[in-house]
């Protein structure tokens, strides 16, 4: 049965949105296709990272306590190549970096350290201490051990040590399919002639290249009329999306029909009207097993409510830990006024002396918006703030 809420707080909202879906099933995906995707069981190591103790250094492996020499140089090690025999007092081993310490050699002699006369080798400069250049057996990880835990976002730095480990492959969650549909019988598809009475639809390309930021696929529905039926019939076509976005027509007037096409569909709706400028008029219920969002229509509401609840959306369905937007404390570069009912999310961006707003604040000024890295979350009913005073920002995910 559809709840239909005045003015829910943006954290409940929130709470209520990723609460309407479930993560989605787990996939094994090559390594390859992970980046940015979220671990869906942790990850253990399968080999000991270094395997042995290795050379960090090209020169010759040594018993540190033999410095300054002088030493036999029998044999070599490479990385890749065979086992090096085991080293006997007063020999050295050639080896590279990579390669495996002979046993019985405890430290590396840098080349440049060494000199090599008529095949004895003496050391220069400093005496070796046990351990010099050594990357020691399982330094880095044991096999066993626990390297990522579920949930854990596969960065390009957490790629590489799973594959260390020795993975080729990783349970991740499946990515959510978004289905975009724009309405508004002035929107005409971007570069094509804009009439007076019309403007380009910017929302769908602004929307997907949000999107880019998590692992999604996109499927854009392209432009539908204000007109109850045509929107009936998109939503049919949006068919077994995971998530529905609609921008538009989510607000009061005669021509918002959103959503009572989405009802008219067979879809029931969990909230509408969220207490938060801009994106008062945000929708969110579910249509058979796809979660529906209805952004509102002007472009600066879109990307704000797209940040704050399609993109932890996104995240919850491909299983992150902590789908929600970043928060980060900052000082003001400069005063603010008090706010209103609504918590205020503001257009900013980070300069050296503090945080700067945009000069306007409008929900349909996009050259402003253009100038924003990050947004300031004033709460409703804050005071003024003096420049210097602390506020909570959320930087613009790239
Ligand atoms: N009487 C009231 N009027 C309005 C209220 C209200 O509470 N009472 N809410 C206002 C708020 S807040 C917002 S936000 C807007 C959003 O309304 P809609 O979601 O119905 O948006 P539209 O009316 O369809 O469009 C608003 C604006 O955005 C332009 N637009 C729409 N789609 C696109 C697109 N794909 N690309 C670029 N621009 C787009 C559209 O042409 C309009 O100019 O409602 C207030 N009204
Ligand atoms: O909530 Mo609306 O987005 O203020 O313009």
């Amino acid at each position: 049965m559809a709840r239909v809420v005045s003015l829910l707080p943006v954290s409940e909202a929130q709470a209520r949105l990723l609460a309407l879906a479930q993560p989605l099933p787990v996939e094994e995906a090559p390594v390859t296709s992970c980046a940015g995707r979220w671990l869906a069981l942790d990850i253990a190591a399968r080999r000991d990272q270094p395997w042995a103790d290795l050379s960090a250094m090209d020169g010759y492996a040594v018993r540190a306590a033999e410095w300054p020499g002088p030493w036999r140089v029998s044999g070599a090690s490479t990385a890749g190549g065979a086992i090096p025999a085991p080293l006997s007092a007063g020999e050295a081993c050639r080896i590279f970096t990579g390669a495996p310490l002979p046993t019985g050699a405890d430290a590396v002699l840098i080349q440049e350290n060494a000199a090599l006369t008529d095949g004895q080798l003496s050391g220069l400069d400093k005496p070796l201490t046990p351990g010099l250049h050594v990357r020691a057996m399982a330094s880095d990880f044991r096999s066993g051990e626990t390297l990522l835990a579920a949930g854990a976002q596969l960065s390009a730095a957490r790629i590489a040590l799973a594959v260390l480990a020795g993975h080729g492959a990783l349970p991740v969650r499946k990515r959510p399919t978004v289905a975009i549909l724009s309405t508004g019988n002035e929107l005409v598809p971007p570069g094509a002639p804009a009439p007076p009475g019309t403007l380009p639809s910017s929302n769908a390309p602004m929307l997907a290249a949000l999107l880019r930021t998590v692992p999604c696929e996109i499927v854009d529905l392209g432009i539908v009329a204000d007109d109850l039926d045509a929107l009936i019939q998109a939503f049919a076509r949006a068919g077994q999306a995971d998530i529905i976005l609609s921008t538009g027509g989510a607000s009061v007037g005669d021509h918002d029909l959103v959503r009572p096409a989405f009802t008219g569909a067979g879809g029931s709706l969990d909230f509408w009207k969220i207490r938060m400028r801009p994106g008062k008029p945000l929708m969110a219920g579910k249509l058979g097993a796809s979660i529906f969002l209805g952004l509102p229509g002007n472009p600066v509401s879109a990307f704000v409510t797209a940040m704050l609840f399609l993109l932890p959306l996104v995240r919850h369905m491909g299983g992150a830990a902590s789908p929600l937007p970043l928060r980060l404390n900052a000082r003001l570069a400069a005063p603010l006024p008090a706010t209103g009912e609504r918590d205020d999310f503001l257009r900013a961006y980070r300069a050296e002396e503090g945080i700067v707003s945009v000069t306007s604040q409008d929900s349909a000024a996009t050259a402003a918006m253009a100038l924003a890295d990050c947004l300031i979350w004033r709460p409703a009913s804050s005071d003024a703030a003096r420049a210097g005073d602390a506020v909570t920002i959320l930087p613009f995910p790239q």
